[in-house]
């Protein structure tokens, strides 16, 4: 199977719509002039698998014992990269069922046992640090996140703040520079955008997490 490169990997998700140059609202609430949305990359089996095994190649020196996605859209990351490399994973519930086991996290682990996170995209960092308390609350630790593609806003920096070290795939500058190179946005477009990552950035804050 053919590992697609940086720049192929950039064309790949414009050319299904992943990477939209349009005003869209964040979760945030911001609207931002640019959105990357990694929920397509499902339709595309072999792109999925590729964008995984390069999540993979940035984290493999690292030690972990489990892997959990952020749901939902980095949880069939999660699962190509515990399926390939055999490692187990354990999935975080949104809420805790009130029927059954009612657990919040689903899978086999113990206390003490180190997850790696996985996340598609990274702005704040406030969804990452909602499934890294999670994981904590059943004792579980977490030093490292695996993402695809962070925004470089302030996610990089407020998970660092909470003891989560970041391992992205791309950045959005690089994004950015891609597009530009192959003539989709010009140098102008590239400025609005940028400008605007930058001055909402200041905005960007998440709760200090114990
Ligand atoms: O809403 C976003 O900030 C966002 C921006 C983007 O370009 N793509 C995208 O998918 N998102 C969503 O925002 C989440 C990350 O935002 P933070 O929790 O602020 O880091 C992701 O899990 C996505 O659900």
């Amino acid at each position: 199977m053919k590992i697609l490169t940086q720049t192929e990997l950039i064309d790949e998700l414009y050319k299904i719509g992943a990477i939209k140059i349009e005003d869209i609202i964040l979760k945030s609430g911001d609207l931002s002039p640019i959105y990357i949305d990694l929920r397509l990359v499902v339709g595309h089996p072999d792109l999925l698998r590729s964008m995984s095994k390069l999540m993979w190649s940035m984290v493999q020196d690292l030690e972990f014992d489990l892997i959990c996605g952020v749901p939902l859209t980095a949880i069939p990351f999660a699962v190509v990269m515990s399926v390939d490399n055999n490692i187990p994973m354990v999935m975080r519930r949104s809420s805790p069922k009130t029927y059954g086991t009612k657990k919040l996290i689903e899978g086999k682990f113990q206390a003490g046992q180190k997850v790696l996170v996985v996340e598609d995209v990274i702005t704040s960092g406030s969804s990452i640090m909602e499934t890294v308390q999670s994981l904590k609350s059943v004792g579980l630790e977490i030093e490292h996140a695996s993402i695809f593609v962070d925004r470089g806003q302030k996610g990089f920096e407020n998970l660092e703040n909470n003891g989560v070290k970041v391992r992205s795939v791309l950045k959005m500058s690089d994004i950015l520079a891609r597009l530009m190179d192959n003539g989709i946005i010009k140098s102008e477009e590239k400025a609005r955008i940028q400008k605007w990552l930058r001055e909402t950035e200041s905005k960007i804050d998440i709760e200090p997490c114990s």
